[in-house]
């Protein structure tokens, strides 16, 4: 975002109580434009209330909130016109086949080429002459993201949009998601699972029970990332190799098999391993909660969210 320029997502102090229930505690955050925006976190955290506020689906307690230059309680309608917007759970009980249905919300927004339509569903492998109603939740998935697509919006909201996908779609999901930063479009993206946005994020937060407990730059998440990695060997190998890798710790070698974690890039430990021949390397990721235990403990989030907040 060039100096100036309104940011296409501005939250403030938002709260909201379902009834008695307090889902939101004050969150802020500001989404540039041109950016992709990872929102993370765990199952319940606020992120689908945080999002039907952002389109007015739902309303807020209390707080400040202004997607593309409008309050969303104020002019819902527009806002709702102007973002891409795929629900994380979507009622899809039409008889039409998939075709028909989309060419009627292209309508609603003016009108969609259709060739724009066959391309996006040509993508992700969807088959358009099906009716909606006994797609499957995989496939119910790719129609919404084929509408929230399909008319080029300047901002798309998209609610764990690569749920339901399987690992290639996945990747053509972020592929387009990248295309549409090309444009200089703005992503603003939920999911429950840091490794689904970490490719194609530019920044994320992280919400946890209501509240934001970090938000920053993919890449210096990136580089405190920790993983736990198992290297079997075809020969057995000498710990002493690797002890000094970069980011390695907790080395255990077994014959022919290492275990170890590695803070940040992976990049010295995978060379050192080259010089063997290797028969299987597995990385597992940490989930969300073990990042938010590793580097957010201890009061540390709290001086990182102001200082990017206030950035
Ligand atoms: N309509 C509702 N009525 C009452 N409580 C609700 C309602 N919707 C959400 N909540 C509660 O608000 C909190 C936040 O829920 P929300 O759906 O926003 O979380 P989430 O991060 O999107 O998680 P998920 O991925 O599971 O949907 C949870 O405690 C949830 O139980």
């Amino acid at each position: 975002m060039t100096a100036g320029t309104p940011p296409v997502i501005h939250i403030r102090s938002l709260t909201k109580s379902y009834g008695g229930h307090q889902a939101l505690f004050g969150v802020d955050m500001e989404v540039r434009a041109g950016e992709v925006f990872g929102f993370l976190g765990p199952n319940g955290a606020g992120k689908s209330t945080t999002i039907r506020i952002l389109l007015d689906l739902i309303r807020r307690s209390g707080g400040e909130v202004n997607v593309l230059g409008r309050d969303p309680r104020a002019d819902g309608v527009e806002v709702r016109r102007q973002v891409g917007y795929l629900p994380g759970e979507m009622a899809m009980s039409s008889r039409r086949p998939a075709r028909e249905l989309l060419t009627y919300l292209g309508n609603l927004r003016g009108g969609v080429d259709r060739r724009r339509i066959d391309e996006l569903a040509g993508r992700l492998d969807l088959d358009l002459s099906r009716p909606v109603r006994g797609l499957s939740k995989g496939n119910k998935q790719k129609v919404g993201l084929v509408q929230a697509f399909m008319h080029e919006p300047r901002l798309l909201i998209l609610d764990e949009p690569t749920s339901g996908l399987d690992p290639l779609l996945q990747q053509e999901f972020l592929a387009m998601v990248r295309e549409v930063r090309g444009d200089g479009r703005t992503v603003f993206m939920s999911s429950h699972v840091l490794s689904e946005v970490q490719d194609a994020a530019d920044r994320a937060a992280i919400i946890r029970a209501g509240r934001i407990v970090a938000l920053e730059d993919m890449d210096a998440l990136r580089e405190r990332t920790s993983r736990r990695i198992t290297i079997t060997f075809a020969d057995r190998v000498a710990p002493e190799e690797f002890a000094s890798a970069g980011g390695v710790r907790d080395l255990s070698v077994e014959g022919d098999t290492l275990r170890c974690t590695v803070d940040g890039s992976p990049d010295a430990l995978v060379k050192a391993a080259a010089r063997h021949t290797v028969l299987s390397l597995d990385s597992e990721e940490p989930d969300l909660e073990e990042l938010f235990f590793t580097h957010y403990a201890n009061g540390a989030h709290a001086e990182r969210t102001g200082r990017h907040a206030a950035a």
